[in-house]
């Protein structure tokens, strides 16, 4: 018994570990892109005339003020503290310091503000240009990726450029600028002094370049596992309601502790790793010293160097490693954001699959008439949705795709409104491929209804002006009136103008139909699609719905996909599917005339199902 009960506790382990898989959508390493880097560069260009050029001169005015100090500090030391010079050059000196550190002071302060600027104003390009492309790409695209990870490129990789834009790659210059100039005075100052103290610098390359390596690693390693955390948080927050009703909710939060508890001790690792770097810098920062004060000590005592150039350069070779261990962390930031760059222009550069063609022309006003030719469909290799259909609808008919669950009724549907582009065959409207017209030019003239009718945040009144963007306000209650949806808005808080929440929260399923029917009717398309649109309808408001369905399908070809078969029954022709196939077509009566038939079969068992149940 208690093996057993161990068994259990195993497999339920098991399962909770395996029921989330996450495809991880992290590079580990990359080489640094310069073609890349270019890119990401051209989207500096708009700010380029103006702002750059004030934030170089910025940047060069604070780096040589800075450097500048340590010299006239020198030339106090030699010709005032040892030499013979009077406190007047003293006063000098110091009004000079004290000038240079307010001109620095003033050209940093403008530097900040416009690198901020220029960043921010990257960001927002690069996040709306993502975003306006993501929006046109295909349900196809949709299809073989989680919301969550389209989600984390959006703001988790585009936040992780603007650290790179507002700070990074001006202190790349300001810390290369520095490094130069105090290589150059320490050189010029005394070159085997200069020389003798910077051995050091190839030495502390490689110990800290090799570390950086396994820094770099072990924040991507965070990164990961942030990025898992994200996917599971979005999920669980979407999936809430099914969590609780099946009370699944401890074994959502030790999944979720586990995945909690990689994330900090990734975090520790990498955080561990990243303080052994400060240590190194400073055992090579004080070897250097010591070279300095010994090889330094030998020249001054021999009189090659005054004791104020020591001084000047021990201030310098300070000022040396603090730009040198920046440049290393900046290399890593550089190389985090090209792998956040590269995500983003993957999917700027991924091409919807239904593509518009360069010369796709307008659809004309059509009539309706729908004609789908020997239609191939497959949403994964190999399987094929939909094989071989022919089916014509002429203009105004109303069509009922009726079979069994998985048949291709949505797929039918979904090639209709040209969400997907079929693999073989071709779907007409008015004679015309779909493939040749523009897509706003077809959809403007197709109307969709879907069971999981989606709301938007906004009030009544907008949610049903999204069929049509001009509609006056009395159009928007007609609209609502022929569905019968006007009744139930009216009695809502503040009738048209009640504010919905984001999925339509504050409403029922019905209701939310009924909003998307009135949204249909306002958009008044020539071929209408209600998608089992009429699924969350109590039987009293159907019996509404069919008198107002008879309104909205009046003049429209429609098509019909309905479990309900008492929805279809008054349709022209009715078309039975199974498996990708069409296996019967006709009308309610006909096709009851058929023995054995499919559609009698589908009827025969609803009506024992209702009578039964009853
Ligand atoms: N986005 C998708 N990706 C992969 N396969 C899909 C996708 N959508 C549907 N399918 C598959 O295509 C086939 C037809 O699906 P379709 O949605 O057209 O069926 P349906 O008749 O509308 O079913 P239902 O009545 O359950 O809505 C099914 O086998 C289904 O598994």
């Amino acid at each position: 018994m208690h093996a057993q009960q161990e068994d259990n506790e195993k497999l339920k382990q098991k399962v909770n570990t395996e029921r989330f898989i996450y495809k991880d959508d992290e590079e580990m390493e990359k080489p640094f892109d310069w073609g890349q880097f270019k890119r990401l560069a051209r989207y500096m260009k708009p700010y380029a005339k103006d702002k750059l050029p004030l934030i170089f001169i910025m940047m060069l005015l604070s780096t040589a003020t800075k450097l500048t100090v340590p010299l006239l500090i020198s030339i106090a030391i030699d010709k005032v503290f040892m030499g013979d010079e009077g406190p007047s050059l003293l006063y000098i000196l110091v009004g000079v310091i004290l000038a240079l550190y307010v001109i620095q002071w003033v050209s940093n302060v403008f530097r900040i503000k416009y690198t901020n600027i220029i960043g921010q104003n990257v960001i927002y390009d690069l996040r709306a240009d993502l975003f306006k492309h993501i929006q046109k790409l295909s349900f196809r695209f949709y299809d073989q990726r989680p919301a969550g990870s389209v989600l984390v490129r959006v703001t988790n990789d585009v936040n992780a450029l603007q650290e790179l834009f507002t700070n990074g790659v001006i202190n790349l210059l300001i810390d290369c600028i520095q490094l130069v100039g105090i290589v150059v005075i320490l050189l010029m100052i005394n070159f085997k002094l200069g020389l003798a103290v910077m051995i050091t610098v190839p030495i502390m390359f490689f110990m800290s370049t090799a570390l950086r390596k396994r820094i770099r690693r072990a924040w991507q390693n965070v990164r990961i596992h942030q990025s898992r955390l994200n996917s599971h948080l979005n999920e669980s927050i979407q999936g809430i309601r099914v969590t609780q009703a099946y009370v699944q909710e401890k074994n959502n939060m030790d999944y979720f502790e586990q995945m909690n508890m990689k994330n900090r001790r990734s975090w520790d690792k990498a955080s561990a790793m990243n303080q052994s770097l400060g240590p190194l810098i400073e055992v090579t920062s004080a070897v250097g010293m010591c070279i300095l004060f010994w090889y330094g000590g030998i020249l001054a005592q021999s009189e090659a160097i005054t004791i104020g150039l020591l001084v000047a350069f021990t201030n310098y070779i300070g000022n040396f490693w603090e730009p040198i261990n920046r440049l290393g962390q900046m290399y890593n930031q550089l190389l985090v954001a090209m792998a956040s760059s590269e995500r983003i222009f993957e999917y700027i550069d991924e091409k919807p699959s239904v593509a518009e063609k360069t010369d796709a022309k307008q659809l004309p006003a059509i009539e309706g008439h729908v004609r789908l030719d020997h239609v191939v469909f497959e949403y994964e290799k190999n399987r094929p949705a939909l094989k071989g259909i022919d089916l014509e609808v002429k203009a105004g008919q109303s069509v009922a795709l009726v079979g069994h669950t998985g048949s291709g009724k949505s797929t039918i549907i979904n090639l209709i409104c040209r969400f997907y582009d079929p693999v073989q065959g071709a779907v007409r409207i008015d004679g015309e491929d779909l493939r040749n017209v523009t897509l706003q030019s077809l959809r403007e003239q197709v109307g969709i209804v879907l069971q999981d009718t989606f709301i938007f945040s906004g009030s009544i009144r907008d949610n049903i002006r999204f069929g049509r963007l001009d509609a006056t306000d009395e159009e928007i209650e007609l609209a609502a009136r022929a569905v019968h949806a006007h009744e139930f808005i009216m009695s809502l808080p503040q009738g048209y103008d009640t504010e919905v929440q984001e999925r339509g929260n504050l409403l029922s399923m019905g209701q939310r139909q009924l909003i998307s029917f009135a949204r249909a009717l306002l958009a008044d398309p020539k071929i209408l699609i209600l998608d089992e649109a009429t699924a969350s309808i109590d039987t009293e408001t159907e019996l509404k719905i069919q008198d107002a369905l008879k309104t909205l399908l009046k003049g429209r070809t429609s098509f019909i996909v309905a479990h309900r078969l008492s929805t279809i029954r008054n349709s022209d022709v009715i078309v039975v599917l199974d498996h990708g196939v069409i296996v019967e077509q006709g009308n309610h009566a006909g096709l009851m005339q058929r023995p054995n038939g499919i559609y009698k079969g589908l009827i025969e068992a609803q009506y024992r199902f209702f009578t039964e149940a009853v």
